[in-house]
């Protein structure tokens, strides 16, 4: 996505200069020269900035990246403004390589910084990072902007590439389902697959894309699809689980309700049995279900005549769903479900009836550790922004992160996202080495405490970024776009899987539960 190699002419720095008058301005640019005389009057920023003496003819690299984006240089609009380069010097801004590691400190974790070693990555996961970077910089972002933009869901041609490459069915994590498919190019074998492998997929996504489409690609199926896998009977899982993994049809969860959320058993949609026993009537409503506007599938926690089930339903009559607007855009389909005397088979009766809280539970650790890897690669992409912005704007005559204060906000975001990463990593590697049921006794306590952990720093890393960033950091476009956006966003992070406080009370009251009795003061 750099700008394309054409064949320009070359001036040197005297000749440019020649060029600033009122009705004929040229202005040096990293080492390329733009032709702004008519362009002037156009500019956003408006005319009296460009014909300042120290603009006009002069080499402007400085005010220039103080003040843009190296996006706007990019845009076709504005790249027709560039005749020429200096001669006998270089460009040095390097912009969005596809695949590039980024060299801004902590702008990746350790594991991918050079002279840096893990005891949890090996080189196969280094070269498999690569290649899901390249995809998402290559095939997923384009479309991540547009959609952006329009609000629509991310393109059919996207979700059918993700499956060439069968990432859907990666996304789900290691497991059965992976057997005799070819991984990424047959890079990954099936059995080698483990959860360091699926860690490195969502944090690349959630470095691509914002936070509404990153949703939007599918995340309704990361946490709707896996009690199907775990707990549906092999009938219902040879008729829906192909057609998900192809990125043909397309799954939610639906649990939260507009009369409960974290409150799991309070929720007031039924499921009553027909007289003859096999199918479920079902009635209730659901709020806030990610790509619910788009799923023909929705796993549905219901109340039951012995508690709380969970139900596979299809997409039919008495089914509604319509968008919410929230403060993300309306890419990743988030809807409001009404069922209406819906009539479902038994058979989509996922996991025990009256057990639904298992289902639930055990399927919240994976979620919620999902959610986990994104915030902290969210967290880290805020922090290369502020690094960059600190350095290039400049306060006073000086960069702006020669203020102590701006230094200590900086500690503050590095050391968080750094400590949320590596718990991050090791939990990860605790659920490598046990089962699912094994996982969901174990870690249910500490994927809690993370979750709550990461997006809480999560949370404060915005309001730091915001300050660090002024005006820009609530302005929609320019210099503190990501900014804003990621303030505007962080909400998703800290409700989404349970709310801050009940994960943080979840975590203390499993760990007081495995108290033993013989140990006293
Ligand atoms: C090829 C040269 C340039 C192009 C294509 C360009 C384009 C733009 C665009 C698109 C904006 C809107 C904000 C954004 O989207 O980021 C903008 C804003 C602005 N530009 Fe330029 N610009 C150029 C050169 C300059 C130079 C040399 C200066 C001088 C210091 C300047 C000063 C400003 C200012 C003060 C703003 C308003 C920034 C803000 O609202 O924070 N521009 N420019």
């Amino acid at each position: 996505m750099a700008t394309p190699a054409k064949d320009l002419a070359q001036f040197t720095r005297e000749e440019v200069a020649k060029h600033s008058s009122d009705d004929d301005q040229w202005v040096i640019i990293d080492a390329n020269v733009y032709n702004i005389s008519r362009f002037k009057r156009f500019h956003p920023g408006g005319l009296s900035v460009l014909l300042d003496p120290d603009v006009a003819g002069q080499d402007a690299t400085e005010a220039f990246y103080s003040l843009h984006r190296h996006e706007v240089l990019e845009r076709p609009a504005y790249q027709r403004l560039k005749i020429g380069t200096i001669a006998g010097e270089q460009s040095v801004i390097r912009w969005r390589v596809p695949g590039a590691i980024s060299k801004v400190p902590y702008g990746e974790p350790t594991w991918l910084t050079d002279g840096y070693f893990s005891p949890y990555f090996s080189d196969k996961h280094r070269a498999f990072q690569k290649k899901i970077r390249q995809f998402m910089d290559t095939v997923v972002l384009p479309d991540a902007l547009e959609r952006e933009a329009d609000g629509k869901r991310p393109s059919q041609s996207v979700f059918d590439k993700m499956a060439e490459v069968e990432l859907h069915a990666m996304r789900m994590g290691p497991g059965k389902h992976l057997q005799g498919r070819t991984l990424m190019g047959g890079m990954v074998k099936p059995e080698e697959f483990d959860y360091f492998h699926e860690l490195i997929i969502t944090q690349e996504i959630s470095r691509a894309v914002l936070r509404g489409y990153g949703d939007g690609l599918l995340g309704g199926k990361v946490i709707g699809l896996p009690p199907v896998l775990n707990f549906g009977s092999e009938e219902l899982k040879a008729r829906i689980v192909p057609d998900i993994l192809a990125g043909k049809k397309f799954i939610c969860l639906a649990i939260s309700e507009a009369f409960a959320g974290s409150d799991v058993m309070g929720l007031q949609t039924t499921a009553v049995k027909t007289e003859d026993g096999k199918h479920w009537i079902i009635n209730g409503n659901k709020k806030w279900i990610t790509n619910g506007t788009f799923a023909d599938y929705f796993t549905v926690g219901c109340k039951t005549e012995d508690g709380f089930t969970v139900i596979l339903v299809e997409r039919g009559p008495g089914i509604e769903t319509s968008q919410i607007k929230t403060s993300y855009s309306t890419t990743a389909g988030t809807a409001y479900i009404t069922f209406d005397n819906v009539k479902v088979p038994v058979e989509n009766t996922l996991g025990e009836e009256g057990g639904g809280i298992f289902v639930i539970l055990s399927n919240f650790n994976h979620e919620r550790w999902v959610m986990c890897c994104a915030s902290a690669r969210g967290q880290r992409m805020i922090i290369e922004e502020c690094l960059k912005w600190t350095t290039q704007r400049k306060v006073f005559g000086k960069p702006l992160n020669s203020q102590a204060v701006i230094r200590s906000k900086l500690a503050k975001m590095i050391s968080r996202a750094e400590s949320v990463q590596n718990w991050l990593e090791n939990i990860t590697y605790q659920m490598c080495n046990m089962t699912y049921r094994q996982q969901a006794n174990k870690l249910a306590g500490q994927i809690a405490f993370l979750k709550s952990y990461s997006t809480s720093c999560g949370q404060d890393t915005a309001r730091d970024a915001v300050q660090i960033f002024g005006g820009r950091g609530i302005t929609q476009s320019g210099m503190g776009q990501f900014v804003e956006h990621y303030h505007r966003t962080i909400a998703f992070d800290a409700l989404l899987g349970g709310a801050e406080d009940v994960l943080a009370d979840l975590g203390v009251r499993q760990a007081l539960r495995a108290m033993p009795e013989d140990v006293r003061l």
